[in-house]
């Protein structure tokens, strides 16, 4: 049950604001969409949630205390792309994430350790529909298999947040369906806080329990670094998902 809060919080890179008077409670078990015009801040947004980048001004909180300063197991995070390393087989794609977890400086796990980690990672890939691929390469398996993938290796940790950047931009119509509904899934049955950035309202809408606008309110032709982007929309969207969203038994999990 994680709650994260920002107070305040102002983005600038060089003098240049990205990011203003960004004030906001998310709670627990939340899935955030946001959307905005290209450029507006939002992979910046993600990345201060991540600790990849510090604000300039204001605080994040997570459960009342501050954001730890670098990133940690307990946030997650799938890009639209590269979010897996294509010299690793799946399954040691999926286990990476456990070892970075383990050890930060031998990052290998052995004996006992691996082989629990083995199981935790059969068990993930059979959840996203990957079982048959285990000793596949990234480059083998196509573009939803791959985004199945990057989730399995960043739910390993067992993240109570999870942040995603356009994770399936790039994914045909069809393909990206199937994908939201093991989301949907995933989301519910881990119980995490999702933040995910999408340029597709549909989509926002589909998988959000809320979608935030971010926009610039001000522009000035003669000082065009002088205001960021902020929230100019919060939407809880209807109907909630968490009752309607219940896990059937027997669920099925496409393979694409
Ligand atoms: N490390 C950095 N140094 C300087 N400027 C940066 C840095 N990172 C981002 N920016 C600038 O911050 C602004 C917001 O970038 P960001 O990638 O967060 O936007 P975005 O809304 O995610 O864009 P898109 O929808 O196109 O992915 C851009 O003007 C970008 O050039």
């Amino acid at each position: 049950m994680t709650t994260i809060s920002l107070q305040n919080v102002w983005k600038e890179y060089e003098g240049k604001v990205v990011l203003e008077k960004l004030s906001l409670e998310i709670a627990p078990q939340s899935f955030v969409a946001l959307v905005g015009p290209s450029g507006c801040g939002k992979t910046t947004f993600l990345r201060m949630l991540l600790s990849e980048e510090t604000p300039t001004r204001g605080r994040i909180l997570i459960d009342g205390a501050p954001l730890a300063p670098e990133p940690t197991v307990d946030r997650g995070v799938v890009f639209q792309r590269y979010s897996v390393f294509p010299h690793l087989t799946v399954t040691e794609n999926v286990l990476l994430g456990k070892e970075f977890a383990q050890s930060k400086f031998l990052g290998m796990l052995y004996g006992k350790a691996r082989r629990k980690a083995l199981e935790e990672a059969d068990a993930l890939l059979a959840e996203v529909g990957l079982t048959g691929a285990a000793s596949k390469y990234p480059a083998q398996l196509s573009g939803g298999m791959q985004q199945r993938l990057a989730l399995a290796q960043a739910l390993i940790t067992r993240p109570k947040i999870l942040l995603l950047d356009e994770p399936f931009g790039a994914l045909d119509p069809g393909i990206k369906a199937d994908i939201h509904v093991l989301m949907l899934r995933l989301w519910k049955e881990t119980k995490m806080t999702v933040v995910m950035v999408t340029h597709d309202l549909s989509e926002a809408f589909r998988l959000g329990t809320r979608v935030l606008v971010f926009e610039r309110k001000e522009n000035s032709a003669l000082e065009p670094d002088r205001f960021g982007a902020t929230i100019t929309r919060d939407i809880d969207v209807w109907p909630p998902k968490h009752a309607a969203w219940a896990t059937p038994a027997g669920k099925k999990t496409p393979t694409h």
